[in-house]
């Protein structure tokens, strides 16, 4: 059964799902689009490939409803497995086999497959197709899994951390792919912890922490939520005394050193401001080098919804 052409490819909500006493999801919901990238970001165990691996059929929540494509993944696994692509965090390839043995097997699982050796050569592993899984390198180990989680030629693929542990080069291969997929109507959810990766590839990103949704939005909703929340930066030499150039600014702006050397103007930046810290540079014989006016960068917005303590 197709879902409704307005109906979201996932559609989560209220999901619960413990492990013991370990609430891993606790009452999320989310919704991903037709043809579009959703981005699920949070810190190591706020459950994010729980809600997955949910989605994908592999565990059983214990309280919510999900729908992928129409379907319960818990009930309808048979149906809905021909109809998606899952690529597992960390690989999750049979350690003896060749690589291009794996991606065939696979492909016979398909009704339509994509030609097995036409993805490995998009995905640069030609050279590498008699190569025992277990001896491809981690970002090889990756393009595999991805080559699987697409021979179907997939509505809906799951991504978990898919460019973990990739070269530049692979990750924006990745990147290059993902967009292809969603030009072509497919629909991606991916969890990532590369706030780059995020603001490059989705349209949506559900920022998860403790099992609950803590903010959702587009890149772009989610980084200038607030017009004040914006960021004048500029290069100099370390250790410039700020108390000066505090007082000079409208009341509630903040100034700081952020890093050795790299000064930071946070609040809402008008020319005004920027007027007044080339003078006070200036005045202080002061060359601002490398001197801009962004928002705020997603990784700000992500750090300051979740913290900055490291998670057990
Ligand atoms: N099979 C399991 N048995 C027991 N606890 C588990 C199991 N899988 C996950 N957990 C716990 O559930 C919580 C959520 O884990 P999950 O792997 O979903 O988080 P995550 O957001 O994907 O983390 P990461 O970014 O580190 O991959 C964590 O506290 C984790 O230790």
């Amino acid at each position: 059964m197709s879902p409704h052409p307005q109906s979201p490819a996932v559609e989560v909500s209220g999901l619960v799902k413990r492990y013991g006493s370990t609430h891993a999801v606790n009452g999320l919901d989310l919704a991903l689009r037709t043809g579009t990238v959703l981005a699920l970001l949070g810190p190591n165990g706020a459950g994010k490939t729980t809600t997955v691996e949910v989605c994908e059929g592999f565990r059983k929540a214990d309280a919510g409803t999900v729908r992928v494509l129409g379907l319960d993944p818990a009930r309808d696994g048979d149906r809905l497995r021909p109809r998606i692509g899952v690529m597992p965090q960390g690989g999750g390839g049979y350690p003896g086999i060749r690589a291009d043995e794996m991606l065939r097997l696979v492909a016979t699982c398909a009704a339509d497959p994509l030609d097995p050796d036409w993805l490995l050569d998009v995905l640069g592993l030609t050279g590498a197709v008699r190569t025992p899984y277990k001896r491809l390198s981690g970002g090889q180990q990756q393009r595999l899994s991805l080559a699987c989680a697409l021979v179907g030629r997939p509505e809906l693929v799951f991504l978990d951390e898919p460019t973990a542990g990739m070269d530049p080069q692979a990750r924006h291969l990745v990147w290059d792919l993902v967009c292809a997929l969603r030009d072509d109507g497919v629909s991606v959810l991916l969890t990532t912890h590369l706030m780059d990766e995020a603001e490059t590839l989705a349209d949506h990103v559900v920022i998860v922490d403790g099992g609950r949704v803590v903010a959702q939005g587009s890149p772009t909703d989610l980084t200038s939520h607030h017009a004040d929340d914006q960021q004048l930066r500029f290069r100099a030499r370390p250790g410039l005394e700020l108390t000066l150039l505090h007082d000079a600014l409208p009341e509630g702006m903040k100034v700081r050193e952020a890093n050795r050397g790299s000064y930071l103007v946070e609040g809402r930046i008008t020319p005004q401001v920027v007027s007044t810290v080339t003078s006070w540079c200036a005045q202080q014989g002061v060359l601002a080098e490398e001197l801009t006016v962004a928002k705020r960068s997603l990784e700000d917005v992500f750090l300051e919804l979740t913290g900055r303590e490291l998670r057990p």
